[in-house]
């Protein structure tokens, strides 16, 4: 809805209702169609301010309208009625002015700000362009280079940079509405032929072609395969080449292609599922809104590896005081460089002071006594993780929790460590730790709501996007990726290249294929983790076949690696080479190559031609099964928190929607008949096998991801 009114005597005021963002529904578009003719139409009214109800302009289109029968009055000509009005209309943009709302405003004559109002054309991060006329009327007001930066990027700018551009004419520390009005008082009888942004020609460079050449390369090379970057390039590149009324014809067409595909109905869930994650549940029923946090002042980190510099820097940004310990003299003078530097560059990146203050270095774990929280990030290791709790648990005040960043180990048995296991849950940080956005909350069967809803929110205060999980091995991310990385090392065997495998991945959508994020995190990791298992004994030590484990197909090819020194890019040699130890370029092996071919005539095994149908199908779909596990096992509380995870956190291409939403895209019965079809050629991996909740859903007609949930709780209702 809209409310009108009239103040000052002759200012028309507009006001959107429609909380929480104030979204373009189709109520609000006809409450403006209806508002503004009725300004137009009164003669005591001068001018017109378009303003949004409880401090938020306007979020742009209603995002749930998308899905269904879109009714009401269309926004184009409804902005356009506005542009072409004979009286000024301005703009009193608070909070946020976004997509359509940002739109909306363009079609206005004057905008004014507030000073800490956000502005942005976010359309092509769910799948989209600016279709409204932002492609025409952004470049024509502020240039192509800056348009393009914008609408391709979809990044929410401040007042300030919005002023500088040129997108607004005023910004007010003030009430935006009362600077507005006044505003729209003063420019009453102005001439508005000026102020139409459509009738503005659009400010020309030299060099349009090479300017549009880049755009495009720029974008092909991020986007990964998503479409609306490429769309967004070419609706600018119509605006700059076009008369607007043919520069919108090709908006429109652009947006009806982009507007019914699976890359947007992908990108629109994971807008959604990235707020429902938030909205977390734990088995027992307990949930966010009836587990409030409790306050945390004071933190601690414990341990300044790698992970722990990262987080105490996430932390330290956001003004907390943190206590930061590490008991090794050399390792804590390393750690306070490094920290500092961090915290110096990113605080330049954004225009604020370094917190450097917020953090004190001490290399006595008693110095976390008065502590509200700790965050434990020592190296992956129980028995020195054991032996952490135990002195967290002696020296912290009553009531700290206790947080653990492991990427795998048992939270409970953490928790059994203290005397109040009720206070400790896992918060597994991603590296980088101060960038990356993810971070898995795992509750053990005795951590407390509280204790979920504390971390959560310390999370979202450190820029995190919190999945509440429960606790198994590996959580949810690790545990999902052990299958893919498995199967990636029998396709190895059976013919496949690091090269080839990483190849149909990363054409699939990720940012690096698995051979090559395994060179990354380093090879010696899970070589660790499968000698801690028994499974990577040398073949001479080991009474069984090499290839196989308690009954079930085992690669040692990982560990073959290992034991010759090839750890990844650390050591300059993995599934690639590397220029020198710490390089990041992978390069082809012929060592490799020669190893493979030696390991398979050793084992009998003949390479065969494996299609990138076969690399996606095996390792994408085994990953998704074990995603069907873990919501059968209630460790996830919904295929979202699973997406999430693996778009925030496993480079996941989010234009795909994450695994789960994937699965429903080429439909499950697919996904069954093709695991049934490897597990058939590889009984021995029973990771292949399809899980009986798959089966269920298919049963049951393979309903929309949206509705999993349900069908889920019915499947455990009756185990
Ligand atoms: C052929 C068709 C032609 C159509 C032509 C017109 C096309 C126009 C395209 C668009 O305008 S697309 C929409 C562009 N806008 C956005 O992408 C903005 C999305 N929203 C945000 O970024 C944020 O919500 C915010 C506005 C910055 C506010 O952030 P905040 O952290 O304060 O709140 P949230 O938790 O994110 O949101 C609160 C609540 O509101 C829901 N919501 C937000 N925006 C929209 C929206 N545009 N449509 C529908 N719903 C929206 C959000 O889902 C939350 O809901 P919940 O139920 O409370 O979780």
């Amino acid at each position: 809805m809209a409310l009108f009114s009239r103040v000052s005597g002759s200012v028309g005021l507009i006001t959107l209702q429609n909380p929480p963002v104030n979204a373009l529904s189709a109520a609000v578009r006809q409450g403006i169609v209806d508002s503004v003719k009725r300004a137009l139409s009164d003669p005591e009214v001068k001018s017109v301010v378009i303003c949004g109800e409880n401090g938020v302009f306007c979020g742009g289109a209603d995002i749930k309208e998308f899905g269904g029968n879109m009714s009401g009055p269309p926004l184009i000509p409804m902005i356009h009625a506005i542009e072409a009005a004979n009286k000024p209309v301005v703009a009193a943009i608070e909070g946020s002015a976004l997509g359509g709302g940002l739109e909306l405003a363009l079609g206005c004559h004057y905008r004014i700000a507030h000073s800490k109002a956000r502005l942005g054309l976010p359309e092509v991060s769910l799948g989209l362009l600016p279709a409204a006329g932002g492609t025409q009327r952004l470049p024509r007001l502020i240039g192509v280079p800056a348009a393009l930066d914008l609408i391709t990027t979809g990044r929410h700018i401040t007042a300030a940079e919005a002023l500088q551009l040129g997108i607004v004419d005023q910004v007010t520390k003030q009430s935006t509405v009362n600077a507005a009005v006044n505003f729209a008082l003063n420019v009453a009888e102005k001439p508005l032929d000026a102020r139409r942004i459509s009738t503005f020609p659009c400010p020309h460079s030299s060099d349009l072609d090479a300017l549009f050449e880049e755009a495009m390369q720029k974008v092909q090379k991020s986007a990964r395969g998503a479409i609306a970057p490429v769309a967004c390039v070419q609706a600018v590149r119509a605006a700059a080449t076009q008369p607007y009324n043919q520069g919108m014809e090709r908006e429109k067409e652009l947006m009806a292609t982009l507007f019914t595909s699976g890359q947007a109905r992908a990108l629109q869930y994971c807008f959604f599922a990235q707020r429902a994650v938030g909205k977390w549940r734990m088995p027992n029923g307990a949930c966010w809104d009836t587990s409030k946090p409790r306050p945390v002042h004071k933190v601690a980190v414990i341990g300044l590896g790698t992970m722990g510099r990262g987080i105490l820097v996430a932390l330290a940004q956001t003004g907390l005081s943190v206590v930061a310990v590490e008991t090794q003299e050399m390792q804590l003078m390393e750690a306070k460089q490094a920290v500092s530097g961090m915290l110096e560059r990113g605080a330049k990146r954004r225009g604020v002071v370094p917190t450097l203050h917020n953090i004190t270095y001490s290399q006595n774990i008693k110095s976390v006594a008065e502590v509200d929280l700790v965050i434990e990030a020592v190296f992956e290791d129980m028995a020195l993780k054991e032996k952490v709790f135990q002195q967290l648990s002696a020296v912290c005040k009553p009531g700290t929790f206790l947080c653990t960043n492991t990427s795998a180990l048992d939270i409970d048995h953490l928790a059994s460590q203290t005397g109040n296991p009720e206070l400790v849950v896992g918060m597994h940080f991603f590296a980088p730790a101060h960038v990356m956005k993810l971070l898995e909350v795992v509750y053990g069967p005795r951590s407390s709501p509280q204790a979920v809803a504390t971390a959560m929110h310390l999370g979202k205060k450190m820029g995190k996007i919190g999945v509440a999980v429960g606790n198994c091995r590996g959580f949810v991310g690790n545990r999902m990726l052990k299958p893919y990385i498995e199967q990636a090392f029998f396709l190895l065997e059976e013919g496949g290249t690091p090269e080839k495998i990483d190849q149909a991945l990363e054409e699939f959508g990720f940012p690096m294929g698995v051979f090559k994020m395994s060179d990354l995190s380093g090879l010696d990791i899970g070589w660790r983790v499968r000698k801690g298992d028994g499974l990577a004994e040398s073949s001479a030590a080991s009474q069984q076949s090499p290839r196989i484990r308690d009954g079930r197909r085992y690669s040692p090819l990982g560990d073959l690696l290992c034991e010759q020194g090839r750890f990844g890019q650390k050591t300059g040699h993995g599934w690639y080479q590397y220029d020198k130890p710490g390089s990041q370029l992978a390069r082809s092996d012929p060592w490799l190559h020669s190893f493979l071919e030696g390991y398979r005539a050793q084992h009998g095994l003949v390479a065969r031609r494996i299609d990138q149908q076969e690399v996606l199908e095996r390792c994408l779909y085994v990953l998704i099964n074990e995603g069907f596990r873990i919501l059968e096992d209630g460790i996830a509380s919904g295929p979202e928190d699973i997406d999430i995870i693996y778009v925030f956190g496993y480079g996941w291409p989010r234009h795909r929607g994450g695994p789960m939403f994937y699965a429903g895209m080429v439909g499950l019965a697919k996904v069954l008949e093709r695991l049934e079809h490897y597990h058939q050629a590889h009984p021995d991996v029973p990771y292949l096998q399809p899980c009986s909740l798959l089966r269920r859903l298919v049963a049951s007609g393979s309903p929309p991801v949206n509705t999993w949930k349900e069908v889920i709780k019915k499947v455990r209702s009756q185990l």
